[in-house]
């Protein structure tokens, strides 16, 4: 009697549980659906049940790799969409505004500083927490940017300039015993050492344990960052959600164990150190608690603990995603090859010994590598590894760009979309070309020291008060790597798969670099697949 009466009332729970979810669902259809049909709203063709997830997986499916700047590149030029348009990915995605010109992405960058996004929180917090700054907003976010930005600033990085030297001296040796052994290698996991040591000793102030094996971890949990989101298939979602809080776990416990020594180094140390000459991240955000005598509270280790993780991300994937395109681009372009060779030639002399001296004697050095910093911007221009998302500030409902206002639906997102702009044939001519000479400073007569493109149209590292903080660390470790792999070695990339025909229309780099031309999303959109490469001993420098 019971069984009779209770199946059929649960069974009544249930479909109408469904029936709410459906006309939920329909409603929220109906009013997107309303929404998109205005003709006002630039889009690409939109499909009334799908939005654009069908448009952009027909896209995707046109290249490898999963990070979505290409296919909207793709997409923005196939239909010509103006530099703001909407881009509807719900409900696998969200909806966006994507600021595909230089002036939309001004407008919520530099002209005003819009709220870091929902989406990138949720992005990070099961990895390093909310505590991290690139997730932070507002008073937090001013506080850590007090602590952490001055033991960055180019001052700043000039004092880690030996530690650099140091490490770059080991990433030599590295690649001449791969050289030497013949083998293939994976050149992203010979090169990641570098800036993860780098950014480990500028963070805690010690190198990191030889013998720990943090850096696999970190490369581990790197790697399969891009594929813990949601999945359409939920088992292996699973799996690697268990895999991510299992590294998460062993980072935090060996992180804390660093911070916790520190922690008490720092607080027995007379004179304390000052902000002017703080050795390491760490110790600036310890100073004012120890100055005050207090304990290292819960607050603290959480926000210096996802900090640590936050910028053992921020500061090893990104130089690694950019350092892998670097050797793919001198294995692919001989004539750059050689430019950068006679350049090195001219500052450091011409032997390794000759050149780690000059790069330790005179710091200033690297300052006279126009051609190399250029192939370091051109490289970052084909290859941006992050397209930043913000949201709209409270109660805004629509976007002004140009006096063209653009109106907000609740939820939506703003995209800057680097990517397009970086392969724009009206702001980079022949953006397809792998140039570096368009970075040079000008040698006309002009004297101002502006490029022959809107500076606000090449964002590798964002702009405004949220651009990278990282920016001069990197571009230091960039031009040494160079400066010590260059002349020494030959690269050649096996495994890529080089295309006839180039895919799509946005780059024929795939010709070249094969699957490498496009990029996978991790914690930053690095090279498709891994990058297989064997190094040869440049001929001419067996005998130096
Ligand atoms: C090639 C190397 C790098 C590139 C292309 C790069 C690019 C970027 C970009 C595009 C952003 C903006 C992200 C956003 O607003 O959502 C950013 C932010 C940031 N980067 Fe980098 N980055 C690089 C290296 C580094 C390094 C080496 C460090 C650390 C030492 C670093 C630390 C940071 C931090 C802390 C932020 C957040 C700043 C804030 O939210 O105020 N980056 N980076």
């Amino acid at each position: 009697m019971i069984l009779f009466l209770g199946t059929p009332s649960v069974g009544w729970l249930a479909i109408t549980a469904l029936s709410a979810v459906i006309v939920y669902l329909i409603v929220l259809l109906k009013a997107k659906r309303r929404f998109y049909r205005n003709e006002n709203i630039p889009k690409a063709p939109y499909d009334p049940i799908w939005g654009h997830l069908k448009l952009v997986g027909e896209y995707a499916k046109k290249m490898p790799g999963t990070y979505i700047q290409a296919p909207w590149t793709e997409i923005k030029r196939d239909f010509n969409l103006p530099d703001v348009f909407y881009m509807d990915l719900w409900p696998f995605g969200p909806e966006f505004v994507v600021c595909s010109g230089p002036d939309a992405a001004a407008a919520l960058t530099t002209v005003a500083a819009f709220p870091q996004a929902d989406m990138v929180r949720e992005f990070f917090t099961p990895t390093v927490g909310t505590g991290f700054i690139e997730t932070t907003d507002g008073p937090l976010w001013k506080e850590l940017h007090q602590m952490l930005a001055p033991g960055l600033t180019p001052g700043a990085t000039r004092g880690y300039h030996d530690l650099i030297i140091d490490e770059a001296e080991s990433l030599h040796n590295r690649v001449r015993r791969v050289a030497d052994s013949g083998e293939v290698t994976d050149m992203a996991h010979q090169i990641g050492q570098y800036p993860f040591s780098i950014i480990w000793k500028i963070f805690f102030g010690e190198k990191p344990d030889p013998n720990s094996d943090l850096y696999e971890v970190s490369k581990r949990l790197n790697d399969i960052s891009g594929s813990t989101g949601p999945s359409l298939n939920p088992i292996k979602a699973w799996q690697r959600k268990r895999e991510r809080d299992s590294l998460v776990n062993r980072l935090n416990t060996d992180i804390k164990k660093a911070i916790l020594s520190r922690f008490e180094k720092i607080s027995s140390q007379k004179p304390l150190p000052t902000r002017a000459n703080a050795t390491c991240l760490l110790d600036r955000m310890f100073l004012d608690q120890v100055k005050a005598g207090l304990p290292l509270d819960d607050r603290l280790m959480k926000l210096v603990l996802d900090n640590a993780k936050g910028f053992l991300v921020a500061g090893y994937s990104t130089t690694t995603d950019t350092s892998s395109y670097l050797v793919m681009m001198l294995s692919a372009f001989p004539e750059v090859v050689q430019k950068i060779r006679e350049e090195h030639d001219r500052v450091f002399g011409k032997t390794f010994d000759e050149t780690l001296r000059v790069l330790r004697d005179d710091p200033s050095r690297i300052n006279d590598l126009p051609y190399t910093t250029a192939m370091i911007q051109e490289t970052l221009r084909m290859f941006p590894i992050g397209m930043i998302v913000r949201d709209p500030p409270p109660g805004m409902t629509s976007f002004t760009v140009k006096g063209k206002s653009y109106p907000l639906r609740p939820g939506q997102a703003f995209a800057v979309l680097a990517h397009a702009m970086h392969y724009d044939d009206t702001i980079f001519e022949s953006p397809t070309e792998f140039r570096p000479e368009r970075f040079l400073p000008t040698t006309t007569t002009s004297t101002t020291d502006e490029p022959p493109f809107p500076r606000a149209a090449y964002r590798p590292f964002e702009r405004g008060l949220r651009s990278c903080m990282g920016q001069a660390l990197a571009m230091s470790e960039m031009k040494i790597a160079l400066v010590v792999l260059a002349r020494w070695f030959d690269f050649e990339l096996t495994g890529h798969n080089p295309v006839e025909t180039p895919r799509v229309r946005h780059t024929d780099l795939d010709t070249v670099l094969g699957d490498h031309a496009f990029q996978d999303s991790r914690f930053t959109a690095g090279p498709c697949g891994e990058v297989s490469m064997r190094v040869r001993v440049v001929e001419e420098e067996k005998g130096r």
